[in-house]
């Protein structure tokens, strides 16, 4: 239910984004956490604090033409959404994906803003992509399709002005590539104008794992708040890309055993514990599929199949928006699962979210769980604003004061306005609420 003030908001931000449901159910969480904020705060409806919020500073886009390795001419579209830049530059991820149009880029370019506010860093919130599939094109491929993309995106971005870095589709070798482009194009070394770049031009330690490892102390910190750990607990991960395979890393780390994870072909069931090292070589070197698992070493590939029909105690969905409807909520809470912790941006239906909070299990939102990438690239570039280079000890340390930060800023804010254990509550309150008063302070901008 929305608080009365909020419902017009809502139909408003319907109406004028026709058609884009990720857009909408993204704003609608929100809001839907925020009404007791406005009986506190007057002033932000007077403002028109919210309605602001809901409209993106800018929108780019754009033509993205480049030449297969056959010669033959490919046509994509480009985006890049500068959402709310009150507390710093535009940052947020690019996502090179058949799926991308604008519905997608703004409802990941929203979430974005309340995820940055929380990481407590000085970063606005944005998002950008292309509806470009990467999947079986050579490296020269994708070199050239990241140039024509940066040709068009370069006068849009800047250290001060706009950070992208990578999301699904986007790691090291394009960002690689577009920084490479950028720099030619705009004959300037400008090191903080991308993030998760390598370590051989500017690149920051532990940025590649940041985002999974931010995730499993995430978790390890909702289950310290209930007396509880990742020790001995089964855990179930999707996905198997940069996300997936960290999580997978540092859960196991803590003591926690991984038994399956997917791709979009299916999962991967291993009784004995998932062998990230064998994932990585799938993923990261050979770029196959992870059905390849099961030959290579154990265990069995269930072609087609959810992930969440195996039963575990710790759920971390890691692959994309929606990935668990309320159905699939309803067989992980059956087969025992205490603990969400979402580590792809809106994984969860609004009713799988509801069927967890109802079955009273500890549920991490992505714009909290998640935020240990955002966070470990404002690092990235706070190290090349000094010129300097911090150890793969000290990041991963920074990283995991920041996520204790916002697991405490999430589970205080929901005791303070009264839903002790939402965190869903308390990391939209929060988050809000920082970049609120800092759009007050700066004027009708
Ligand atoms: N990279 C980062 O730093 C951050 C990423 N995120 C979010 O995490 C999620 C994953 O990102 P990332 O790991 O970088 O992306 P990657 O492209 O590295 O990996 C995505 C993985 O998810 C799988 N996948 C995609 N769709 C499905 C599906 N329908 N069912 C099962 N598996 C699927 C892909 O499989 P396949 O290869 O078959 O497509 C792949 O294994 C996204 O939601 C992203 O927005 C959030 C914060 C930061
Ligand atoms: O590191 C970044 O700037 C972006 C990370 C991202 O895209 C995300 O948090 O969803």
């Amino acid at each position: 239910m929305l608080h009365e003030r909020l419902e017009p908001i809502y139909e408003v931000v319907v109406e004028r984004n026709h058609g884009e449901v990720e857009f909408h159910q993204a704003v609608r969480e929100v809001l839907e956490s925020i009404g007791p904020v406005l009986a506190k705060h007057p002033e932000y409806a007077e403002h028109k604090v919210i309605e602001r919020l809901c409209e993106p500073e800018r929108q780019i886009v754009f033509r993205v033409p480049w030449e297969d390795d056959r010669g033959e001419v490919h046509i994509n579209r480009g985006f890049r959404i500068e959402f709310n830049s009150a507390l710093g530059p535009y940052k947020g991820g690019l996502r090179f994906h058949p799926s991308v149009y604008q519905g997608i880029v703004k409802f990941l370019g929203f979430e974005q803003v309340f995820k940055n506010a929380l990481s407590g860093l000085p970063i606005g919130g944005g998002k950008g992509g292309a509806d470009f599939d990467p999947k079986g094109r050579s490296d020269r491929e994708i070199m050239r399709f990241c140039q024509s993309y940066m040709t068009e995106l370069h006068r849009h971005i800047g250290e001060y002005t706009d950070v992208p870095a990578g999301d699904a589709g986007v790691g090291g070798r394009e960002i690689g590539y577009l920084f490479g482009q950028y720099k030619r194009i705009s004959n300037r070394y400008e090191s903080g104008v991308l993030t998760g770049k390598e370590l051989a031009y500017g690149g920051a330690r532990v940025r590649t794992e940041a985002t999974g490892y931010g995730c499993a102390f995430f978790v390890q910190e909702m289950l310290a708040a209930r007396g509880d750990s990742f020790e001995g607990k089964r855990v179930v991960v999707s996905g198997s890309g940069n996300v997936a395979i960290y999580t997978m890393e540092k859960v196991h780390q803590l003591g926690g055993i991984v038994v399956a994870c997917s791709d979009s072909d299916g999962y991967v069931h291993d009784e004995q514990g998932i062998d990230v090292e064998l994932v990585k070589q799938l993923k990261e070197v050979e770029r196959g599929r992870i059905g390849d698992y099961a030959q290579r070493l154990r265990g069995r590939f269930l072609r087609g199949r959810r992930v969440w029909e195996v039963p575990c105690e710790v759920a971390m969905p890691s692959a994309t928006q929606n990935e668990i409807n309320g159905a699939d909520a309803v067989t992980l809470v059956r087969n025992g699962c205490i603990a969400v912790g979402e580590g792809a941006n809106m994984p969860c239906t609004p009713e799988a979210v509801r069927a967890f909070q109802e079955a009273g299990i500890a549920f991490g939102p992505g714009k909290a769980a998640n935020a240990g990438g955002v966070a470990t690239s404002a690092l990235e570039m706070q190290q090349n604003a000094s010129r300097d280079s911090w150890s793969f000890e000290f990041s991963e340390h920074r990283l995991e004061e920041i996520m204790r930060d916002v697991h405490a800023r999430c589970h205080d804010t929901a005791a303070e306005y009264g839903m002790p254990g939402n965190y869903v509550a308390g990391a939209n309150i929060a988050g809000f609420t920082r970049v609120a008063d800092a759009m007050l302070g700066l004027g009708l901008i």
